[in-house]
């Protein structure tokens, strides 16, 4: 029976371990009803393990999973019946086109394209032109796109995308996001794992995760606004030194053009900085990158 319950995913006290590697730390988190949630972290940061313990296909360790008020363990064939999953690899069958793909996807959940429609019509329109295509054919974005339509054909009340973003072109990557906004606004709750920081920001909350651990959970927002330290975006003709010299002195990283740093005054930094040519330094906002490198500089 589900527990009663007011948020859609809770994690409490999960761990798991492949051999030597802790892969998920005593990790504990909940995603609301209709929350945009993103789980933000490097490779090996634990993300996927989390997606796996909490679609039913990996046993955690320790610790307890509910999704949908349904536990990951006992209740897992109610769980498979309302989250669909988006895994990290593109896991559609290359060998069958477009359309076959999304109807073996719609028989696999007991239903049919035509029944559920509705809720793919506007992605699966921007695929349909290639519906003949077999999928080890499509473009990396067309078969995100392709990937999302199976995920959704059930109708799930839970959308588990792992990094769905990776690896496809910039424009496809906004498309995505602007589809995933209007998924939301239909009531899903959507649990997003991407190890882009610009990213972070389209989300409501987010778990910022390094070696399996949460480092900071809030909205990007409020992480924002937490950053402790003025951050100066400084560079030069000799970036190479700059980043040496500064690096003696102060928290300092590349970020694009310029370098970031922290933790000195503004005329400390001018002043390191003196012997350097055509330099700049302006005052920036942080943003979630930012945010994050301090937090793993703190952790280190
Ligand atoms: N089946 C496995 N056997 C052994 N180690 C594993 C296995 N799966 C994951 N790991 C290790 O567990 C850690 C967390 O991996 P996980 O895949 O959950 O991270 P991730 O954040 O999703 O990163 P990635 O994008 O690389 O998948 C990593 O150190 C990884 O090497």
């Amino acid at each position: 029976m589900p527990q009663q319950s007011s948020d859609a995913v809770i994690l409490t006290n999960i761990t798991k371990t492949y051999g030597e590697t802790t892969a998920v730390k005593d990790l504990s988190f909940s995603v609301k009803h209709g929350e945009l949630f993103g789980l933000i972290g490097p490779d090996g940061a634990g993300k996927s393990t989390i997606f796996r313990i909490l679609t039913t296909l990996l046993l955690a360790d320790a610790g307890v999973a509910t999704v949908d008020g349904y536990d990951v363990v006992k209740d897992y064939r109610e769980i498979r019946k309302r989250v669909g999953y988006m895994p990290g690899k593109f896991s559609l069958y290359q060998d069958l086109t477009v359309e076959e793909n999304l109807h073996f996807f719609a028989t696999l959940f007991g239903t049919t394209v035509k029944e559920n429609y509705s809720m793919i019509k506007e992605i699966y329109e921007q695929i349909a032109p290639f519906k003949t295509r077999r999928a080890g054919k499509l473009s990396g974005g067309m078969k995100q796109k392709l990937a999302l339509c199976c995920a959704l054909i059930h109708r799930p009340e839970v959308l588990f995308l792992d990094e769905p973003t990776t690896g496809v072109d910039a424009v496809s990557r906004k498309e995505f996001w602007e589809m995933l906004q209007r998924l939301k606004q239909q009531g899903i709750t959507i649990v997003v794992s991407t190890p882009y920081m610009d990213e972070a920001d389209l989300c409501e909350r987010i778990a910022l995760m390094q070696s399996g651990s949460i480092l900071s959970i809030d909205t990007p927002a409020a992480i924002k606004h937490a950053y402790p330290d003025e951050l100066y975006a400084v560079k030069s003709a000799n970036m190479h030194q700059l980043l040496k010299d500064i690096r003696q002195y102060a928290s300092c990283y590349a970020f694009g053009e310029y370098l970031h740093v922290s933790g000195i005054s503004e005329n400390a930094l001018a002043g390191y900085v003196k012997g350097h040519t055509d330099v700049i330094i302006k005052k920036v906002a942080p943003g979630i990158e930012d945010c994050f490198i301090r937090l793993l500089l703190k952790h280190e």
